[in-house]
């Protein structure tokens, strides 16, 4: 009589393994439900996984380890979310439990309990309230005592009313037993406003009734909104009535997009508190968030891209604020896209979302005009504010001071005469990002990446592809001539020159040397004020900011982006463009942006600037649809680098044949290639495109090869990993 095989239990364990593993069921332990943490010997560790299923063990099989507990009755991940996570990992091929790990705070991740999110609540005790009279006049612990008479208050109320020594004094009170706390779930009742919503103009309530229209169900819309329109107040709007009908909101805004101000101006204009989420909290402060979402504590979640991770049990709105935005993508290690992975929530929760931007990708819009998705407008700036006048200077003709033509800095000094603010814009930091023999051509590279080197001060180096860095050598080491100098000009230089242009008048450069940590941004906005000043920086500055004094815009180089390899440079420049200029002229005052170029009839610029982004973006799609490139196509990129080449070569080679093997009709395998970026930090890396009209059967492709990859004995020679809808092709 066969014997029969022993029940497993199937966890997901977040190691680089694109498969389940078999334990033993824990001792006395029930069987969890699907998504509970449980503890399990992996080596000589002991790993935290998830339960995904029960198995059976194959007779012939090696002898099974025992799970050694599990931690949850109630998996932390609600089905919907369970579900779409398991969909996360099949589509963008990442082993599921690196996956699961990835949608987890780290407290969580390492097994630590849902933390306790009840808030201490103050109250007077009987003597309290007898001692009242007794206590002086004046004194702290009075002004506490008096207060607490009122009612019981938490401890933000607390400090809010009585100030600095506040905590001192009500640990005073309660060693006399005059004060007890409790522990309770602050109430959800909405309070008033902090700030009123100004009068909607017809075409923001317009888009807010149809985004209203949506609720209770899946639906998409795209709310395409000049710079400085109003879409925030359009989200407000829909947060609101969201929360009128007793349901949670999740709003992803882009990394640099959530400063203080932006979580103040939210905070302000809707009557439950905000929770946020972004790199500058603890690990506590992120499990606490999960918590209190997880348990409908928070009504309102605003977040950058991993907040598209958070529990939602009574979901009702997903907001993606500049939904074309680069930060959404995760870069590395589960390679997923925030915007795209919202939508796929919103569809398991049958909820609403909303995609905003002044500058749509060309997959959302591409959406949009086959009517997938609802597509509304707003065509004017809030507020009576008026589309700045964009002013194309052809640099051929013009002598440069450090990247500045004379008309330029003679408008800039016409803006500041006028009290006003400029921003000059350039997307490199450093001083220069070349530095060359003026004798014999030579330049500095970076000896790991064959990339120039770029100036940093005077007398540092700096490779902006792997961190390597050097000083400047005394003289060229090709020809020995002295006359090494800087080409090109950057952040950096630009701050230099326009300092010594306009001495005294304040200048604030902002670009990741000088803007580091949490609400550095901030800061520099606050130190600038509304007096008239400079700004000069990289794209951070070109991310929905609204500050009323600026009215000229200076794009100190139009040119990158124009004559790139990679089909996406035309629309990313399109829209740093647009975001940049937007900057100009949104309150009262009038903007201006001036574009220097050595290429004033460049098509693309030319669309741009007298047509505006639609009309560019109408141009790109025709031509993307002409080349087959997506949005009309979808591609996924195999990655791999090696410091030598033969096993590169064998890896990619390999990859190729097993690709082919599986013989698609509908997904093409191109050959192996070179990265555009052939060498980095002294790494040679290749890459294999594949490329299918079809979704279904490039993923049915990759459903097979990706495990497959695991098993090819090149694979361990080298590092490589697998992007699906790559954003770039580095
Ligand atoms: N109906 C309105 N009446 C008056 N002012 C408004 C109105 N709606 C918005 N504003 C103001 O207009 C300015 C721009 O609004 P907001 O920042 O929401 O624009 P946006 O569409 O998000 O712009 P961008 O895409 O450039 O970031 C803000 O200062 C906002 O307070
Ligand atoms: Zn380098």
């Amino acid at each position: 009589m066969p014997v029969p095989a022993p029940a497993t239990w199937r966890i997901a364990l977040s190691v680089p393994l694109p498969r389940l593993f078999d334990y033993r069921p824990a001792d006395g332990a029930s069987t969890p439900a699907a998504g509970c943490r449980v503890k399990v010997p992996f080596g000589s560790r002991s790993l935290v996984g998830f339960y995904v299923e029960a198995g059976t063990a194959a007779p012939e099989g090696p002898e099974l380890r025992t799970a050694e507990a599990v931690l949850d009755e109630v998996p932390l991940f609600d089905p919907p979310l369970w579900q779409a996570l398991g969909w996360a990992a099949g589509y963008w091929q990442r082993p599921l439990g690196e996956v699961l790990a990835t949608a987890l705070p780290v407290a969580l991740r390492q097994g630590e309990p849902l933390p306790d999110t009840r808030t201490a609540f103050w109250h007077l005790t009987e003597a309290g309230g007898t001692a009242l009279a007794g206590l002086r006049r004046g004194s702290r612990p009075r002004a506490l005592a008096d207060y607490l008479a009122q009612g019981e208050r938490d401890e933000a109320a607390l400090a809010a009313s009585i100030g600095p020594g506040w905590r001192d004094a009500l640990r005073r009170l309660e060693a006399r037993g005059l004060a007890a706390s409790i522990l309770r779930v602050p109430s959800r009742e909405a309070h008033a406003p902090a700030r009123a919503a100004p009068e909607r103009s017809p075409e923001q309530a317009e888009a807010t009734a149809a985004i209203d229209a949506l609720a209770g169900r899946f639906a998409v819309a795209l709310l395409e909104g000049v710079t400085g329109s109003g879409k925030t107040e359009v989200y407000l709007a829909a947060i609101e009535a969201c929360l009128a009908r007793g349901r949670q909101a999740l709003v992803l805004v882009p990394e640099i997009g959530l400063t203080p101000q932006a979580i103040r101006r939210y905070g302000e204009r809707l009557p439950v508190p905000v929770l946020t989420l972004h790199s500058g909290l603890s690990e506590t402060e992120r499990a606490a968030t999960f918590a209190r979402m997880a348990r409908g504590e928070g009504r309102v979640l605003i977040g950058t891209r991993s907040a598209v991770f958070s529990p939602l049990p009574d979901a009702g709105l997903i907001i993606i604020d500049e939904e074309h935005d680069g930060s959404y993508k995760q870069q590395d290690g589960f390679r997923y896209h925030a915007r795209d992975f919202a939508l796929v929530r919103a569809r398991g929760l049958g909820v609403p979302a909303v995609l905003g931007s002044a500058t749509p990708s060309l997959e959302t819009l591409q959406h949009a005009r086959s009517k997938r998705y609802a597509w509304l407008t707003l065509r004017e700036r809030a507020g009576g504010a008026r589309p700045p006048r964009v002013r194309v200077l052809d640099l051929r003709s013009q002598r440069l001071e450090h990247g500045l033509s004379r008309p330029l800095l003679d408008a800039i000094a016409d803006c500041l005469a006028r009290g006003e603010q400029a921003l000059v814009f350039r997307n490199r930091r450093g001083y220069a990002p070349v530095l060359l023999c003026h004798d014999c051509g030579w330049h500095a590279d970076c000896a790991r990446c064959d990339r120039p080197l770029t100036l940093h001060g005077r007398h540092r180096l700096i490779c902006h592809h792997c961190g390597h860095r050097r000083s400047v050598p005394p003289a060229c080491p090709d020809c020995g001539g002295l006359a090494l100098v800087p080409q090109g000009a950057g952040t950096e230089r630009l701050e230099e020159a326009l300092a010594a242009r306009f001495p005294g008048v304040p200048l604030i450069r902002v670009d990741r040397e000088t803007t580091r940590g949490r609400d550095a941004l901030g800061k520099h906005f606050d130190a600038l004020g509304d007096a008239p000043g400079i700004l000069v920086g990289t794209q951070m500055l070109a991310k929905g900011h609204d500050l009323p004094k600026l009215t000229l815009v200076a794009i100190t180089s139009a040119d990158e982006g124009l004559f790139s390899a990679d089909f996406r440079a035309g629309e990313r420049m399109a829209q740093l463009l647009v975001q940049v200029a937007g900057r100009a002229g949104r309150a009262q005052r009038p903007g201006e942006v001036w574009l220097q170029t050595h290429h004033p009839d460049h098509p693309l610029l030319q669309t741009l600037v007298t047509r505006g982004y639609p009309a560019f973006a109408e141009a790109e799609l025709a031509e993307r649809a002409a080349a087959g490139l997506p949005p009309f196509s979808h591609l996924a990129l195999l990655r791999a680098e090696s410091p030598h080449a033969e096993p590169l070569n064998a890896f990619l080679a390999a990859a190729h044949a097993l690709a082919r093997a599986q013989g698609s009709a509908e997904v093409a395998a191109h050959p192996p290639m070179p990265a555009p970026m052939p060498r980095r930090a002294g790494r040679l890396r290749g890459q294999v495109l594949f490329e299918s009209t079809h979704r279904p059967a490039l993923q049915s492709l990759l459903r097979t090869l990706y495990p497959a990859l695991f098993d090819l004995p090149e694979a361990r020679r080298v590092r490589w990993s697998l992007d699906v809808d790559p954003v770039d092709l580095y």
